[in-house]
């Protein structure tokens, strides 16, 4: 049941007004982008050179985790796996209508599920070797009925809402492919066959690292092979390195390179099941989708969502399973911890940024919000509506009530191409008792987050983005740089998950098209410089208010401690004789017995004290046990927020 939570809106006093800057320009845009800022993949100037082996050291040490290419058809194991829908239902996508007759969505699901040997899957390129002992051969059987002419990139603007994916106009540096891309380059792969790759996830990552960036490459889509034909500008090469082909090949290395078969549970097991530990064990966690308009955010974070509750799809994306898991591993969590009382609550919020300016999703009406910083909570958006949340329907309530109310347009590159980012935000509060001590602890997890649209005339956040990522990787690096998160509201939100206490899970999304070659390019750059971002993530438990409490405690213990002896106070030596002494014992001054292990404090009121009154007999143990419990949970009072422990936030960029 959903419960609106618009009481939890947070209120603070310290907090410090956003100076994200508006201009008021900024927000009147015409919505007919006109070409010039554009997404950061675009920002981001081109490496000094672009190299053949781009690896770093860091790259490296995650090749050497797993450097076998295998063969895909046994799933790996998994702690919990959800049922899947055999077959494939008519696509209903989350919040969207369906998909114009250029998407191939279903052609390419179909391949996907019954990949065929076509005899016509001939290298035609004649030089590019298979590198995997299988291939599923994609459907040569489509049509295309809205096929448009190319430009010099391969696209034109459909509806000029969007920027055009033109390579030239807007790429300042793009390299090779502003001047051109040879498509006749004996090394693009043309073969209707792709490698096959199985990701394979190192348990022990996050232990020791705080960002991982994973390459998500889409199927050909029916446009793509009417306009460039099985024209590929990517070459896979095993499961965590994969080459750029153009005029120039450019190899990159990752943490992982979904491959165009990789299945969408396949995705959850290796990079959102991992999100789900490091929130629960009480990480904040960010995931961003990144990539050009349709190249697969949407279908990654996403994907098929009708049906849900009693007929899941197996092309359900992220979020469902993650949430999937959540409420399982938390049911289960309350089950086994019954004697303490564990429970847990969990807080959604859903908003947009769009021209900078933010909405919410949940109440539309509810627009221009202001971020707020606060030095001890961090980032918050005023004023955001806050619903409670029990089940994975309830969250695709949610998400399905906030997706309607989003910023949609339809692309040349994608009928339902959203327009502005978005984030969605769960926040997970466990609290428990243990030794007579209750304990609350907050995660947020969350966050269905960013669709960061490189529409050009609203991307201001995305620009910024990349100019952040910059920085970070500068900083990294050991140079003095100011991060300019202010810059923009979408930076300004998400600053935690970049280079702050947060574990982030990065995912590049990129077509494997040549027709898409340079804006591939240009995300591959991108995620390259995002693996070198350093964050610090930490568990967000409240140790600063254990420590106040106990000064607290201490501080209170000295008071009492002097009002005592003002009072005459008595020492015994005896528990007992203590609670059940006489009036004289308790009004004699007995020996100081500092060794004493059950040593008891006894006090008389007396008409001096105000802060003591009738008669206190603790052990020392007990008056500390007993009142850090107060001081804790005062604590919390005064400080809810200070417990949060992990958010997780899904970004498509
Ligand atoms: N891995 C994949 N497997 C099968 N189909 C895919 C895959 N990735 C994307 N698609 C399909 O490609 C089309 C475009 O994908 P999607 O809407 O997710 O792109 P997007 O990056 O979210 O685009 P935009 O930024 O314009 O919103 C959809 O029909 C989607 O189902």
């Amino acid at each position: 049941m959903l419960k609106d939570l618009r009481s939890y809106k947070r209120k603070k006093s310290s907090e410090e007004i956003e100076n994200v800057p508006v201009n008021p320009k900024d927000s009147v845009i015409n919505p007919n982008f006109v070409d010039g800022i554009r997404a950061p993949l675009h920002t981001i100037p081109e490496p000094t050179q672009i190299v053949l082996e781009q690896e770093s050291g860091y790259s490296k040490s995650k090749i050497d985790r797993n450097t076998t290419p295998s063969k895909r058809g046994k799933s790996s194991g998994s702690a919990v796996r959800t049922p899947e829908k055999q077959g494939f239902s008519l696509r209903s996508k989350f919040g969207w209508a369906s998909k114009n007759g250029a998407d191939d969505g279903d052609a390419t699901h179909n391949l996907h599920q019954f990949p065929v040997s076509s005899p016509g899957s001939s290298n035609a390129n004649g030089g590019l070797p298979n590198v995997t002992p299988r291939s599923f051969d994609f459907d040569l059987q489509y049509t295309n009925k809205e096929c448009h002419k190319p430009t010099a990139s391969g696209f034109t603007a459909l509806n000029g809402a969007r920027p055009p994916m033109s390579i030239g106009a807007r790429f300042g540096n793009p390299g090779a492919l502003s001047k051109g891309i040879p498509y006749s380059s004996t090394s693009v792969v043309n073969t209707v066959q792709v490698p096959d790759f199985e990701l394979k996830e190192d348990p022990s990552f996050w232990m020791d690292h705080n960002v991982q960036v994973l390459i998500r490459v889409r199927p050909l889509n029916n446009m793509e092979r009417v306009q460039q034909g099985y024209n590929r500008c990517l070459k896979q090469e095993n499961a965590q390195s994969i080459s750029w082909v153009g005029q120039q090949e450019a190899r990159f290395t990752f943490d992982h390179v979904a491959c165009e078969t990789t299945s969408q549970e396949m995705l959850f097991r290796v990079a959102g099941l991992p999100m789900v530990e490091n929130c629960l064990s009480g990480y904040s966690s960010c995931m961003f989708a990144y990539g050009q308009t349709g190249s697969g955010k949407t279908h990654t974070m996403l994907g098929e969502i009708a049906d849900l509750d009693v007929n899941p799809s197996a092309e359900r994306g992220m979020t469902p399973r993650i949430f999937e898991f959540l409420f399982a591993r938390i049911r289960a969590e309350e089950e086994i911890r019954r004697d303490e009382k564990l429970t847990y609550n969990c807080k959604c919020s859903f908003l947009e940024i769009y021209n900078e300016q933010i909405t919410d999703l949940l109440d539309p009406s509810c627009t221009n919000l202001l971020l707020r910083e606060d030095m001890k909570t961090g980032v918050c958006v005023e004023n955001l509506t806050e619903f409670e949340v029990n089940t994975v329907n309830d969250i695709l309530c949610l998400l399905t009530r906030g997706a309607a109310n989003r910023k949609v347009a339809a692309t040349n590159m994608n009928g339902e191409s959203s327009r502005s980012h978005s984030v969605f935000t769960c926040v997970i509060e466990s609290r428990w008792e243990k030794d007579s001590t209750t304990n609350l602890r907050q995660k947020a997890s969350g966050a269905e987050g960013e669709r960061l649209k490189e529409a050009a005339s609203i991307n201001k956040s995305l620009s910024t983005l990349g100019h952040v990522i910059m920085v970070l990787v500068d900083v990294a690096q050991g140079k003095q740089r100011h991060i300019p998160y202010r810059d923009s509201r979408l930076t300004f939100l998400l600053q935690d998950s970049l280079g702050g206490n947060s574990k982030t899970m990065i995912i590049a999304n990129v077509s494997p098209s040549i027709c898409s070659a340079a804006e591939t390019l240009s995300t591959l750059k991108f995620a390259q410089r995002a693996k070198l971002i350093q964050n610090n993530a930490i568990v967000n438990e409240d140790a600063s208010g254990n420590v106040m409490a106990l000064h607290h405690q201490i501080h209170l213990l000295k008071e009492e401690l002097a009002v005592l002896k003002r009072q005459n106070v008595s020492r015994s030596l005896s528990y007992r004789s203590a609670i059940f002494g006489d009036a004289d014992r308790k009004s004699s001054d007995g020996p100081h017995d500092e060794e004493t292990p059950d040593m008891v404090l006894e006090s008389v009121d007396g008409s001096q004290g105000s802060a003591s009154l009738g008669i206190v007999r603790l052990s020392t143990k007990q008056v500390m046990q007993q009142c850090f419990g107060f001081y804790y949970m005062m604590n919390l009072e005064k400080h809810p927020l200070m417990m949060v422990a992990a958010i997780i936030k899904w970004v498509l960029l």
